[in-house]
């Protein structure tokens, strides 16, 4: 056991970083390859977001979604080659990445109800994990608040409009808006992000910063699969 209480062969790694950067894709494939979990958190607040909005709960009154987040049931399936996400017992994957999510979601990540409500819920999959031999986490605040002690942090970046031209890529028919509105979209939604009071989306002093602008997807997995392969290796010397 390590000083979290983990099998000191588990590894967590912890994936931080704003929209488009490549945090979910990277996530996937290194979870994958290194025979990890893998939990997107961003996920999860985008179904309490969906459960909101489903309960006609108005995304910018923080005091009714800190009076309701605690009802929904949340559970989200680890493994990185089918993740699922349920609210009471209902699929939730297509739904939450509705624009009309997308564009609530930061104002209900911000009331700090719901992140500890949810902080707990990624601790509990992050200890699941551990006797399966870890995991991969994805999200904002994953380095800086929910596993501070992880093994390997990450910091994806990259240029807004390289962001912008992959998300944009990603819509289509009526949900194609153009890069000039998704690039607008993303930055608005990095400054709520960076910009709230409740663990912003910052980089932990400790992670490895990769700008992913000029790099291919399999550039940056190889990029993680390395820093995490060398850790391992210095933790059984060490
Ligand atoms: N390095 C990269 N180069 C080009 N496209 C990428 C790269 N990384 C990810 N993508 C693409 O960009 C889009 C957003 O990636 P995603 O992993 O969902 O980012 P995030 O989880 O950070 O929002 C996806 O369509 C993905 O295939
Ligand atoms: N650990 C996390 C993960 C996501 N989030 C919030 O959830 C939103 C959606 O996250 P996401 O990872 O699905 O976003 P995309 O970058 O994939 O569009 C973010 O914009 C944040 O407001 C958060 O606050 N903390």
């Amino acid at each position: 056991m390590d000083t979290a209480g983990r099998p000191r062969d588990a590894v967590v790694v912890a994936i931080d970083g704003p929209s488009g950067t490549g945090k979910s894709s990277t996530s996937r494939a290194v979870a994958t390859e290194l025979g990890l979990r893998y939990l997107d958190t961003g996920a999860m607040y985008r179904a309490m977001t969906w459960w909101m909005l489903a309960n006609q709960i108005d995304p910018g009154d923080p005091v009714a979604v800190a009076t309701a987040s605690g009802k929904p049931v949340l559970l989200s399936g680890t493994d990185p080659l089918a993740p699922t996400i349920s609210v009471d017992g209902a699929d939730v994957s297509g739904p939450i990445r509705s624009e009309e999510v997308t564009a609530a979601v930061s104002a209900v990540s911000a009331v700090p109800e719901v992140r500890s409500r949810l902080v707990e819920l990624q601790r509990a999959a992050v200890a699941a994990a551990a006797s399966a031999g870890g995991i991969v986490v994805e999200g904002r605040d994953i380095g800086t608040t929910v596993v501070p002690d992880a093994t390997v942090k990450i910091y994806l970046n990259a240029s807004p409009e390289a962001r912008a031209a992959r998300r944009n890529g990603e819509l289509t028919g009526a949900r194609a808006v153009g890069v000039e509105a998704t690039r607008e979209a993303l930055v608005r939604r990095d400054a709520a992000d960076s910009g709230r009071k409740v663990s912003p989306l910052a980089k932990a002093e400790d992670a490895v910063e990769i700008d992913t602008t000029d790099l291919t997807l399999d550039q940056v997995i190889e990029a993680v699969v390395g820093l995490v392969e060398r850790r391992r290796r210095e933790r059984n010397l060490g």
